[in-house]
């Protein structure tokens, strides 16, 4: 149950930022984007997001790690994200359901990590500034200048299609409905039981969001992203589900045509955060990057129409451009931090889109019942 944090770590950012700290992962070097998320719990789930793969995540909560890590709350079962920046971990880790520590999680699942950093130093850097390309080293014979080379060589997101690299291999059956507590129990559902047919296009897909589409009697296929549209239809399905996903929306041509040529067959589709910028582009209007983006767990987001406020789960780093929207696509949803878009919708084929995660893993369930829109749409449709 006591983890061992012995070895030091350096996290440089792009603008030659350096903090000096201590390793809670493996050895090694480590590159990508920096983002801040403010959500005080669910760190399993956030490491476990495809959606922050090439990113380095820190935490602002300062606590992490408090209930090691289990066996149920993995989103996907590798760790795309390609860090991790916490101020605290605990030495000692209590959950009834934990099975490890964190800092042993992230030491098998090769990520380098950095812990005993001051965190709020950093966030005000990235608020400032906007997200920082940026480098961890752990382990020996640390160099500043090494860290600082390997930040301003990656890249950066914009242009950068990932969905093609995070995506499964093949196509699979879901049937694992939400865990329920207690006693830990996870609902399945048999094909007899299934109402729905909904092919899902995985991006990065995060687990939850096919445990609630099985919740609501949907027999899920979950598919390639690069599946063309034609093999989709074929399955005659009642709706088209559009995943969540690391990178940038724009250079994903494939998913874009694909959902093109779903709409032109009326088929109810649905999709989330990367799914609902994939929609916005599929149907005309454009996306762009934030400068640094929304991660947390308690972001206002109106709904245009009743005006309800709700709080919800937020991952992205691009956005839907509400100037650019096509006369076909309606706005329902608006951030209330920084009025960007959050949802939309078809005026003239049964399609829609939230920009933020219903499935809210982690996060509060206001927006959950979106999820029932869609089966209303899919319904409406049969
Ligand atoms: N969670 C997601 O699907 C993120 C979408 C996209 N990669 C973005 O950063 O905006």
């Amino acid at each position: 149950m006591e983890a061992t944090l012995k070895k030091r770590a350096l996290l440089v950012l792009e603008d030659g930022s350096i903090f000096q700290g201590e390793s809670i992962g493996c050895d090694g070097k480590s590159i990508g984007e920096v983002v801040f998320n403010t959500s005080m719990s669910g760190y399993q789930e956030i490491l476990t997001d495809p959606s922050y793969a090439q990113q380095i995540v820190t935490l602002t909560y300062p606590h992490i790690g408090n209930v090691g890590v289990n066996e149920e709350d993995e989103e996907c079962d590798r760790i795309f994200s390609t860090g991790l920046v916490v101020k605290d971990v605990p030495r000692i880790y209590s959950n009834f359901r934990g099975k490890e520590s964190l800092p042993d999680y992230l030491s098998r699942k090769g990520i380098v990590a950095i812990a005993d950093i001051d965190t709020r130093r950093l966030t005000r850097i990235l608020r400032e500034k906007g997200a920082q390309r940026g480098c961890i080293m752990a382990g020996e014979n640390l160099s500043e200048e090494e860290a600082l080379a390997a930040a301003q060589g990656f890249a950066g997101l914009k242009g950068m299609d990932l969905a093609k690299e995070v995506t499964t291999d093949k196509a699979y059956g879901w049937n694992e409905g939400s865990w329920q507590l207690p006693p830990l129990e996870q609902l399945t559902l048999s094909a007899d039981q299934a109402k729905f047919k909904v092919v899902a296009y995985d991006y990065g897909v995060k687990r939850n969001i096919l445990r609630m589409l099985v919740d609501r009697g949907c027999d899920v296929t979950v598919v390639p992203a690069k599946t063309p549209a034609s093999e989709v239809l074929a399955m005659k399905p009642d709706g088209v589900f559009l995943s969540n996903g690391p990178g940038d929306p724009e250079p994903c041509d494939y998913a874009i045509d694909a959902i093109k040529e779903v709409l032109e067959h009326k088929v109810p589709t649905f999709g989330i955060c990367l799914g609902h910028q994939l929609l916005g582009l599929a149907s005309g209007a454009k996306t762009a990057k934030m400068k640094f983006g929304h991660h947390g767990a308690n972001h206002p987001v109106q709904d245009l129409e009743t005006q309800k406020v709700m709080i919800t789960s937020q991952n992205h780093g691009f956005a839907v451009d509400e100037a650019t929207l096509p006369e076909t696509l309606k706005a329902t949803h608006r951030s209330l931090f920084d009025d960007s878009l959050q949802g939309i919708e078809r005026t003239d084929v049964p399609a829609f889109s939230f920009q933020g995660h219903p499935e809210a893993s982690p996060g509060p369930h206001d927006i959950a019942p979106i999820f029932d829109k869609f089966i209303a749409l899919m319904e409406n449709q049969g």
